[in-house]
C-alpha cells in the first residue's frame, strides 16, 4: 500500500505556513528517506502523514483510504511512529511498556494474549533490546531507550512504520543494525523516515524525498536523487562522491565552502595640523577611505574640514597640551588604522605627542611622511625631541613630498 501526500498545507500559527504544498508517495515495500536542512518541516510533514496534525489543505492516503476518515483505533494497527522527542514521565518496565504497543488489538480488561507475548518478545529481540527487558524505561540510557521505542512500534504490527532520526541516539553499530532491520521489515511493511546522514540514506534507503521550505524538490530513487550537486544546492556544503564499499551505493563526502571574504574598508588616520592635511582628509574620505584625523588643535582648519564631513576626529583645546585620554584615543586610531599619515607641521611642546606616536607605529603599520624636508620653525623643533622624532619617521617612513604625492599614491 502507497502513501500518498497530495497538495499538504499546515502551519502552527496562521501568519507562518510551514508545509506549503507538499507533494509525494512512499512506495510499497521500500525504505523512503525524508532528507532536508534543519527546521524545513521534515518532522511537521511525518506529523502529518502520521495523523497526529491536521493538514490546512490537502490529504493523506494509505492506499485509497483517506486517514482523517480511519477511527484513531484502526489507524494504530495500520502506522506505527518512533518519534524523535521521547518522553518518560513514569517509572514502567521495558516489557510492560512494549507491550502497550498491542493495546489497538486487545479489548479493554483482557489479559495479554500468548500471541501479545510472542509479538512483543520478537520485537525485543528484532530491536535488540531484550536483555533489558526488566529495566525501567526512565532508567535507560538515550539509545537504549531509542530502541525500546522501536520496539514498540514493532509491536504494534504495521502496515506502515514511520521514523524521525531513529538513529540519532545510537551508536555505529546499532545504526547500521537498525537500518539492516528497516531493510528486512520492508518485506512485510513500508518504512516512511526522517534521515540526516546521507551515507546511511544512500546506502538502506529505497527512495529519498529532499524536502525545504515546505516544498518537495526532488523525489525518487535515492540513486537517481542523491547527486553531489543536488546536496550542494540543497545543505550549501562541497560534496564529493566516491564509491560505497559495495561498490554501488554512492557515498559523499562533505566539506564547508570556503569562507566569502567581506572586503574590508581600508582605514587611514591622518596626523596634521594647520590646514597642511586638510586636501587628504577631504580627498580620502570623497574616494569611500573610512578616514579618521588627530590629535588636532580645535578652530585649525584641518580639524574644521574634519569636523564638516563628519569623520572620527580627536581634537584638544589650542595651547593647552593633550591630556592623556587624548593620546590614548590617538593610539586606538592608530591601532584600527592600516595606514598612518603623518604631516610635517610645526611642533610645539604641546603637540609632540602627535610625533612621539606616529614614531611607535614605524614598524607596526604602514606610515607615510608627507613634506619631510619642510623647513620648521627654530622654536618648534622643542628641546631638540621634535628634530629626533622627525629625523626617525623621515628615515623609516615612506616619505612623500605634497599632498598630490600622497593621493597618488593611496587612491
Ligand atoms: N509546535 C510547534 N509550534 C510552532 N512552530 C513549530 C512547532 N514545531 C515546529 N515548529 C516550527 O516549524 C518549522 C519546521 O519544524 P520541523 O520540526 O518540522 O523541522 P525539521 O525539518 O524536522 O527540523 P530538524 O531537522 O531540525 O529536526 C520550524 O521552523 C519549527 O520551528
Amino acid at each position: 500500500m502507497p502513501i500518498s501526500i497530495e497538495g499538504i498545507k499546515f502551519g502552527y500559527t496562521e501568519s507562518r505556513e510551514v508545509l506549503k504544498d507538499m507533494n509525494f508517495t512512499c512506495r510499497d515495500n521500500r525504505i523512503t528517506g525524508i532528507i532536508g536542512p534543519n527546521g524545513c518541516g521534515k518532522t511537521t510533514v511525518l506529523k502529518v502523514i502520521a495523523g497526529f496534525l491536521q493538514p490546512s489543505a490537502g490529504c493523506i492516503r494509505y492506499n485509497d483510504t483517506v486517514i482523517g476518515e480511519v477511527p484513531p483505533v484502526e489507524l494504530a494497527k495500520m502506522r506505527a511512529v518512533v518519534e524523535q522527542k521521547i518522553y518518560t514521565p513514569f517509572s514502567f518496565p521495558v516489557y510492560d511498556y512494549v507491550m502497550l504497543g498491542r493495546s489497538p488489538y486487545q479489548k479493554n480488561f483482557q489479559p495479554d494474549s500468548n500471541e501479545d507475548h510472542r509479538i512483543v518478545t520478537d520485537s525485543l529481540r528484532d530491536a535488540s533490546v531484550i536483555q533489558f527487558q526488566d529495566r525501567k524505561i526512565n532508567e535507560l540510557s538515550g539509545g537504549e531507550l531509542q530502541r525500546v521505542m522501536i520496539a514498540r512500534a514493532l509491536a504494534q504490527e504495521p502496515e506502515f512504520l514511520m521514523l524521525d532520526e531513529p538513529t540519532s541516539h545510537l551508536d555505529i553499530r546499532h545504526q547500521l543494525e537498525l537500518m539492516k532491520l528497516l531493510s528486512r521489515l520492508t518485506k512485510e511493511k513500508s518504512v516512511v523516515c526522517i534521515i540526516h546522514e546521507i551515507n546511511q540514506a544512500s546506502s538502506y534507503c529505497d527512495d529519498i524525498v529532499i524536502t525545504k521550505d515546505g516544498y518537495v524538490l526532488k523525489e525518487g530513487s535515492s540513486d537517481d536523487v542523491l547527486s553531489a550537486e543536488t546536496l550542494e544546492d540543497v545543505f550549501g556544503v562541497l560534496a564529493m562522491q566516491y564509491p560505497g564499499p559495495d561498490g554501488k551505493k554512492k557515498q559523499f563526502a562533505f566539506s564547508l565552502p570556503p569562507e566569502k571574504k567581506t572586503e574590508k574598508k581600508r582605514r587611514i588616520h591622518v596626523i596634521s595640523g594647520e590646514g597642511m592635511g586638510r586636501q587628504i582628509i577631504m580627498s580620502l574620505h570623497s574616494a569611500g577611505i573610512d578616514v579618521s584625523a588627530g590629535i588636532l588643535n580645535q578652530g585649525d582648519q584641518d580639524y574644521e574640514s574634519a569636523k564638516s564631513i563628519g569623520i572620527e576626529t580627536i581634537s584638544a583645546p589650542p595651547f593647552t597640551g593633550y591630556s592623556d585620554k587624548e593620546t590614548t584615543d590617538l593610539k586606538k586610531a592608530c591601532d584600527l588604522a592600516d595606514t598612518i599619515i603623518i604631516v610635517a607641521v610645526n611642533v610645539g611642546k604641546g603637540n609632540l605627542p602627535n610625533l612621539e606616536i606616529a614614531a611607535e607605529y614605524l614598524d607596526k603599520k604602514e606610515v607615510i611622511f608627507v613634506n619631510p624636508n619642510r623647513n620648521l620653525k627654530k622654536k618648534d623643533l622643542t628641546e631638540g625631541r621634535a628634530t629626533e622624532l622627525y629625523n626617525l619617521i623621515r628615515s623609516k617612513a615612506k616619505c612623500v613630498e605634497n599632498t598630490d604625492e600622497v593621493l597618488e599614491e593611496l587612491l
